[in-house]
């Protein structure tokens, strides 16, 4: 047997340590996002899901995928990261030799579920090489007049790109969907009242109908339409009752009770938002006569201010900075275009994720 000693521990001083463990684990960062792209991409999830237990030890993993044998020491060094990180835990009353890995609340959220497709599709876009190469071009579009890394990397804005090439048009409209979906189940859920007294509403943006259909689903008194652009009209599915309106929100969008603005005014500066929202202001009438847009996205520290809302709130900023011209808003920012649109009254709720409703009235 080999004889292994080991020598007195010469422990560098704790301020440097900790400082290069901190760059350390900053630059790995993508490492992270990439083991859990790769642990979506073989169907990790799912499989623990679906099978009895509902727990598989490595073994069962490598055979249910299946991998070459070769690659099992791997596959646990992946599983190993992806534990550490709370994506996946081991059973400890598994009983069994080998241990078993089971699901966390974070990888429940990936499994395909029977009321959504679950998180995959916004996870899936979120890591696609077209939206991760942009962050590349960082350094240099902060040093030069105008544009967006998006635009150096690809060439033309987000959606004029996303009208020529319909893969990535395909996955951006579903992941916004599978978002859409889990977001507004639980608000019609929790806030119906948001939508008392309303009988038209249009979804500014709606892309391919998530938020409408479950809205409509809701509320089947309610008339739901969505306006989003042409590339839009051959994913929108037709036998629903939610009506589509092909439009561009920069130009005119129709009379109605309300509108929905979900994730669409951090895709743009101030100057566009107000352009949006006196658009807006023209298509709804006033509060007493029981009009209102009602706006879901991030409000920056909100009042149930968390540490871990902040960090993701500050890193969609910086995405948003590279892929748009949009921002993540504090409300300070949010109450100048609100007011520079001529609304005259808001209501932040907050609390839905790191999400906010905000009713705008005038
Ligand atoms: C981030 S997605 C949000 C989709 C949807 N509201 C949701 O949350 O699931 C932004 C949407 O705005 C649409 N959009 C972009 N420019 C637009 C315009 N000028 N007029 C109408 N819709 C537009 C895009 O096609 C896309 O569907
Ligand atoms: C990679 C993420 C891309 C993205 C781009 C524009 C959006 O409005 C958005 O909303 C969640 C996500």
């Amino acid at each position: 047997m080999a004889a292994m000693t080991i020598s007195k521990v010469h422990e560098m001083p704790s301020g440097l340590s900790k400082a290069h463990t901190n760059l350390l684990s900053i630059q790995f960062g993508y490492v992270n996002s990439m083991a859990l792209r790769c642990a979506i991409q073989i169907g990790i999830p799912d499989l623990i899901h679906s099978n009895d237990s509902s727990s598989m030890s490595l073994s069962e993993l490598a055979a249910s995928i299946p991998i070459p044998e070769t690659k099992s020491p791997h596959l646990y060094r992946l599983m190993r990261l992806l534990v550490h990180l709370g994506i996946f835990a081991l059973d400890e009353n598994s009983g069994t030799a080998e241990p078993k890995y089971i699901l966390t609340p974070a990888s429940k959220l990936l499994t395909k579920n029977h009321d959504n497709k679950g998180v995959i599709p916004f996870s899936k876009m979120v890591l696609d090489p077209a939206l991760v190469n942009p962050l590349f071009h960082l350094g240099d579009w902060i040093k030069m007049e105008g544009s967006l890394p998006f635009e150096l990397c690809h060439g033309g804005n987000m959606w004029a790109v996303a009208a020529q090439k319909p893969d990535l048009n395909k996955d951006f409209n579903a992941a916004m969907e599978s978002d859409s979906q889990l977001l507004m189940s639980f608000i019609v859920k929790h806030s119906p009242q948001l939508f008392h007294g309303l009988k038209l509403l249009i979804d500014v943006g709606g892309g391919t109908g998530g938020c409408a259909r479950t809205i409509a689903k809701a509320f089947p008194d309610l008339n739901v339409k969505v306006l989003d652009l042409p590339q839009l009209a051959a994913d929108f599915p037709k036998d629903d009752g939610v009506q589509f309106i092909v439009g561009d929100m920069f130009k005119h969008i129709p009379s109605t009770d309300a509108i929905l603005l979900k994730n669409i005014l951090h895709d743009w500066n101030d100057e566009e938002c107000v352009q949006i929202l006196k658009n807006c202001k023209k298509a709804v009438p006033s509060k007493e006569e029981g009009g209102k847009v009602i706006i879901m996205e991030v409000v920056v520290n909100s009042q149930l201010k968390d540490p871990e809302h902040t960090q993701v709130e500050y890193e969609a900023d910086v995405l948003l900075m590279t892929l748009t011209s949009g921002w993540q808003r504090e409300e300070k920012e949010w109450r100048k275009i609100f007011k520079d649109a001529a609304f005259e009254e808001y209501k932040i709720t907050p609390g839905f994720g790191v999400r906010s409703v905000i009713e705008l009235y005038h």
